[in-house]
């Protein structure tokens, strides 16, 4: 009645694609499926079906256009064992989903996330002090960058040594997210308890249930600790004291169920926004070792605005001027997602879409490693070009693959691309990033190679991270 469903790979009778579904390698399998079998596959997962969109026209027509039945999420079994389903991302779309979505959304509009510049800025200097002093630990620097800002903006609480007893909690977070999101995609439907034995194991199951009290501790301590600032009037600006001065003027400060919401919107800003932020840096890092030509335009860019040497650090004044710094901001979320696979959506009718039948409860995938080679939208894909986005190429900013659709776009991404601006500003303007050098002096370029998880980034390698001039040293030494 509804006509067929998309085409996808041929299906085993019983199993469907279980067999057939990548175990790794997703979005390139996915990307190679779509050349053969067109831009929305089906396939078939022990009886659920799977959509997988693999062009811009797709995902716009069904997330943004049709975001009235594609918004929902499906349940996700791992997280759930966390105590995390009452986190927006995971939660079902429905009254709970508008609470929390407004929470979230409120203080995190284009405007609104000026408020944290001052924080942005400040850790951002600390993340060059700590690249000059130990280059070969980027990652861990870039770490303690996203912590600090998380922990700053959400709480405002000031992190100022390695000892910070809220930076302890939020390391172990991150290690439970780094941990949890290597749940494999298949794991993530609900039916992965069902799945053979070489299927990765329920392992998540024991680890969920020894980590859920984190979350609790992450969500609890800093909120009395706000709710006792305000009270003494020493409360630093941030997403939680705002939201909860809000609710003291409009009388709803009482009100059990709207601090509890808050309370999780707040723990969620972590689970949501450290680990893309910091896979996406620690992405920008890899291109940068792998593509110095497109840095340097950057740099001779960011040296016109600021004096030759440079003769300043970047602000954020100076973004609106800095059209190629923003390209490798673009070209760094099109080379690869920190989501590959985004977060998985559900259909919440029956739909029909160019005469092919989308199931009710489907769960709708966006494969951004097909989008960012879309030949629609993107000429000559492979190549890191950051002027692509410039006239008189004016290609699109790579915002749906990188930030989701419809009214589940990340309500972060402000706040995200922010982050990501000003460190891509500030580490370009004073530091060159080569490869690592061999035994006999040779350059080693370094491989692209990502995790495969939800959340993706680059595996470890080695580059160099040297300052672009004497004067760019003492730049950064004199902060
Ligand atoms: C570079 C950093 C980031 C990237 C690449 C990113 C990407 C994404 C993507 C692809 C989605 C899924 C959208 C969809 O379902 O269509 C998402 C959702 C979400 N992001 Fe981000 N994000 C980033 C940073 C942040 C930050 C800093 C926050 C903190 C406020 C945040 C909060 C969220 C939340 C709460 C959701 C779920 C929204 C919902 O389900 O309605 N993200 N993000």
């Amino acid at each position: 009645k509804h006509g067929n469903l998309p085409p996808g790979p041929p299906a085993d009778p019983i199993l469907g694609h279980l067999r057939t579904f990548p175990r790794d390698n997703h979005g390139k399998t996915f990307y190679e499926w779509s050349k053969q079998y067109g831009d929305v596959l089906h396939l078939n997962i022990f009886g659920k079906s799977v959509v997988v969109l693999n062009s811009h026209e797709a995902a716009n027509d069904l997330l943004d256009k049709r975001s009235a039945i594609y918004s929902d999420r499906p349940d996700f079994p791992p997280f759930n064992l966390l105590g995390w389903d009452n986190m927006l991302v995971f939660l079902r779309y429905g009254p709970e989903f508008q609470l929390h979505r407004r929470l979230m959304q409120q203080p995190l509009t284009r405007e609104g996330v000026a408020v944290f510049r001052p924080v942005q800025t400040q850790q951002s200097h600390i993340l060059l002090q700590n690249l000059l002093a130990s280059p070969e630990e980027f990652e861990a620097h870039i770490r303690r960058f996203t912590s600090a800002v998380t922990l700053e903006m959400t709480y405002g609480h000031k992190v100022t040594s390695d000892d910070d007893a809220y930076l302890q909690v939020a390391d172990q977070m991150n290690v439970v997210i780094t941990t949890m999101s290597k749940c494999s995609t298949l794991e993530l439907f609900p039916s992965a308890k069902h799945l053979p034995a070489w299927f990765p194991g329920a392992w998540f199951v024991r680890y969920a249930n020894k980590h859920r009290h984190l979350i609790w501790d992450m969500a609890s301590k800093p909120f009395q600790q706000v709710e006792r600032e305000l009270a003494a009037g020493t409360a630093q600006p941030s997403f939680l004291s705002m939201h909860l001065e809000d609710m003291e003027r409009d009388g709803t400060r009482n009100d059990a169920e709207a601090i509890a919401a808050l309370k999780t919107a707040s723990a969620h800003m972590w689970t949501a926004g450290a680990e893309t932020t910091w896979s996406t840096l620690l992405i920008f890092i890899l291109a940068a070792a792998r593509n110095p030509e497109a840095m340097r335009a950057a740099q001779a860019e960011l040296d016109a605005v600021l004096g030759p040497g440079p003769a300043r650090l970047p602000t954020f004044e100076d973004l609106d001027d800095l059209p190629l710094v923003w390209g490798v901001v673009y070209e760094t979320l099109r080379f690869h997602s920190a989501l590959p696979l985004g977060i998985p959506h559900r259909a919440m009718a029956d739909d029909v879409y160019r005469d092919m039948h989308i199931p009710r409860d489907a769960t709708v995938l966006v494969n951004a490693t097909a989008l960012a080679r879309d030949p629609a939208v993107y000429s000559d894909p492979e190549r890191f070009w950051p002027g692509r986005y410039q006239a008189p190429h004016s290609e699109p900013p790579p915002t749906g693959l990188g930030f989701g659709f419809g009214r589940r776009v990340c309500p972060g991404r402000h706040l995200a691309e922010a982050s990501l601006c000003i460190v891509v500003a500030s580490v370009l303007a004073v530091f060159d990033i080569a490869p690592a050098k061999d035994a006999q002096g040779r350059d080693v370029l370094p491989e692209v190679r990502f995790t495969e998880a939800i959340t993706s980034h680059p595996e470890p390698f080695k580059c160099r991270i040297s300052p672009r001039s004497e004067q760019a040293r003492r730049l950064v030494e004199d902060l």
